[in-house]
């Protein structure tokens, strides 16, 4: 029989790194070939696209498989599972698979998939391993407005949540097999103390914790767990499977993304600075995509957590590509997407 292929699952909230550090991986994997499944939230595929243009041979542009059509964890049914039966049947199998969720997936629901029968005989999760924004926890991010939230359920009794970002957090941590405390270029020696202390505070097990800068984690570290993690889910659960122990679905009702398509832009470092102020004014959780900034041949990536905005050229806009600004914005359900948007176009 054939050894079963290793599949690590790579999870954490919205912008931690887990980008970054597959991107990393790809480079240092050895001679390994790697497949990738990743999913975003949100309609356009930023992420996708950054790693098909990592250029690694070990993972070429045919071994990159994006999930478009909607979270992983809701849609491990009807998405996740066609494609790894049909990533099974390739005659030139991979060595590994490596999936990015969406950062605001929930990894219960798709470690539990790798029971089902067609899949279980085939493939085993490697490892769980969840990215940490060590410098958004730092920042008190997932530690939850208690208050802010009590008088949310004191408005809206059907409210069995705390925060949902909270919450998010505290299933992607649970879940782990190995906790990657990543950014720690961003804080010092305290913060990075009060960081750990503030993550084991959170989980009931005690995965293993690393640190990283950058998502710079040797490849030998992050795949050959070999734990087999389906075979432990029924002691990770979520917060929604401990409260709906009759299986009723989960969704993301809690949060939302819409895209905004603009045309070039002259002043990038104008239009970043007042970005900032939209970010932080409504509060938006995560924006990321491209500009076309005029006359110039390369295009421009940005990347905003929270009001923390990076930006770089990341490629050559292809001959005959038509050029675009094309930003996704992602938030709470609260977050006025009208405003947001008109606040943005009104920056062009
Ligand atoms: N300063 C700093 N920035 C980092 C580090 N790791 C990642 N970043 C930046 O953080 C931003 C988000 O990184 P991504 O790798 O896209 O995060 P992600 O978890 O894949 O994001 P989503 O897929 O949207 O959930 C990018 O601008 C990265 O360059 C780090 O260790 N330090």
């Amino acid at each position: 029989m054939q050894q079963k292929i290793p599949a690590t699952v790579i999870t954490g909230f919205l912008g931690a790194g887990k980008t970054t550090m597959i991107r990393n991986l790809l480079t240092n994997a050895g001679g390994k070939k790697i497949a990738l499944i990743i999913n975003e939230f949100g309609d356009l595929g930023v992420d996708g696209d950054v790693l098909k243009g990592c250029g690694a041979e070990n993972c070429t542009e045919d071994d990159i498989i994006e999930l478009t059509n909607g979270c992983i964890c809701c849609t491990v049914a009807d998405d996740f599972i066609p494609t790894m039966t049909k990533l099974l049947e390739r005659e030139q199998r991979p060595d590994h698979i490596v999936i990015e969720t969406s950062g605001l997936a929930l990894p219960q629901p798709l470690v539990a998939a790798f029971n089902w029968p067609d899949i279980r005989s085939e493939v085993t999760v490697d490892g769980v391993i969840t990215v940490v924004d060590s410098a958004a926890v730092a920042a008190g991010r997932f530690a939850d407005d208690h208050d802010a939230v009590d008088a949310r359920r004191a408005e809206d009794e059907s409210l069995d949540h705390e925060s949902p970002i909270e919450e998010l957090f505290e299933d992607q941590l649970t879940c782990a097999d190995l906790i990657v405390l990543n950014k720690t270029d961003l804080i010092d020696a305290d913060g990075l103390g009060r960081v750990k202390s503030e993550v084991a505070s959170r989980i009931a097990r005690k995965p293993v914790m690393i640190e990283a800068r950058n998502g710079e984690v040797p490849a030998s570290v992050l795949l050959g767990l070999g734990i087999g993690t389906e075979d432990d889910i029924a002691n990770r659960k979520s917060h929604h499977e401990l409260e709906h122990e009759d299986g009723e679905p989960h969704d993301h009702d809690e949060f939302d993304s819409f895209v905004v398509d603009l045309g070039a832009i002259a002043d990038t470092s104008g239009f970043v600075e007042k970005l900032k102020g939209i970010i932080a004014e409504h509060d938006v959780l995560r924006l990321k995509g491209f500009i076309d900034v005029s006359g110039k041949p390369m295009r421009l990536q940005l990347q905003a957590v929270g009001a923390r905005i990076d930006q770089y050229f990341d490629r050559a806009w292809a001959p005959g590509e038509a050029r675009s600004t094309r930003l996704v914005v992602i938030g709470l359900h609260e977050m006025d997407q009208d405003a947001v948007r008109k606040a943005i176009e009104a920056l062009v």
